[in-house]
């Protein structure tokens, strides 16, 4: 079965290349003689960069048109960041692998300042996460919060060119595009929950295609994909389909799993945080369970208000 070259749908960002070459050097390394070829392509999320995501449809954008390559034969897997990978999946298409996760913290990159505590009062903040402005304003609300859209490199340029004192990456990102010496302070998790599945790539396939299911398990991080389900999960449960103010984040101690998770209004005002602490084989139970408790407590509301806010014009 090694006749066959593997093709991989991906989007052609700096970030999103990298993450195919990686599958694609993946793949190869654990199965010698195997063919892997990249097929790039452009998403509407790609092309539609100006307008907030939250209004022209989210996340979904940036993954639909490397589905429909998947649904057309026109590739065989497709790689995501799982931050972006929405909830659900298209009847036939799943995800097949996780791959070890890189440091899913997010980072403070300022040509001025070492860290948020740092930042002189009514300092403007760049980013368009919801989640990011949430902590952020809770920890210190007289900063400004601007929109920033773009690629990683876009992003760094707008810092560059002056239009905000300090912006909020993922350090996951700066690190694979070798830009970790922009990187300020790696901001903790206690300040500030990194998005569900952050720094995971996951790999997506036709459930159907059993030769390639079998060839991506090799790739497949078993603690990774174990964290990573119990954030899904709780996601789920959250009905947190696209842009939302949530932070899920789990770690293993030993084989005891710890999932913090908090849903917060995007002004930092009200904030609901819990945790749960149970065997790595209850990820997802843990998750839904814990989703029910910040609901019961606060997340209902505060989700309702921001769906009604972000509802396309
Ligand atoms: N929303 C875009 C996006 N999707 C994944 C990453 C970073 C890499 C990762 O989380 O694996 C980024 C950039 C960022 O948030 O800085």
């Amino acid at each position: 079965m090694l006749d066959k070259i593997l093709r991989i749908a991906t989007r052609q960002s700096p970030l999103a290349l990298w993450q195919a070459r990686y599958v694609q050097q993946g793949l190869m390394a654990c199965h010698p003689g195997l063919q892997v070829e990249l097929v790039p392509m452009v998403t509407r999320g790609d092309v539609l960069l100006d307008s907030p995501l939250s209004k022209v449809g989210g996340k979904g954008l940036f993954v639909k048109e490397l589905e429909l390559a998947l649904f057309e034969d026109r590739a065989d897997i497709a790689v995501h960041s799982m931050k972006d990978v929405p909830v659900a999946f298209p009847e036939g298409l799943g995800l097949v692998a996780i791959c070890e996760r890189e440091d899913p913290h997010d980072a403070f990159v300022s040509p001025h300042y070492d860290d948020i505590d740092a930042l002189p009062q009514g300092a403007i903040v760049g980013t368009s996460s919801l989640r990011r402005q949430c902590q952020l304003s809770a920890r210190r609300p007289d900063l400004v919060i601007r929109s920033l859209r773009g690629n990683v490199g876009t992003r760094l340029s707008k810092l560059d060119a002056g239009e905000y004192d300090a912006i909020i990456l993922a350090v996951a990102g700066l690190k694979r595009l070798e830009l970790d010496s922009r990187i300020r302070q790696i901001i903790p998790a206690e300040i500030s929950l990194p998005a569900v599945g952050q720094g995971a790539v996951g790999i997506e396939c036709r459930l159907d295609d059993d030769n390639t299911r079998r060839l991506l398990r090799a790739l497949n991080h078993d603690d990774t994909e174990v964290r990573v389900r119990a954030e899904r999960a709780m996601n789920i449960r959250l009905e947190g389909g696209c842009q939302v103010p949530i932070g899920s984040y789990a770690v293993l101690q030993g084989n005891e799993l710890w999932l913090r998770a908090l849903v917060g209004s995007p002004d930092g005002r009200e904030m609901v945080y819990g945790e749960r602490r149970g065997p790595r084989e209850q990820a997802e139970q843990m998750g839904i369970s814990l989703a029910d408790e910040l609901l019961a407590r606060g997340a209902r509301a505060i989700l309702a208000e921001v769906y009604q806010q972000s509802k396309p014009e």
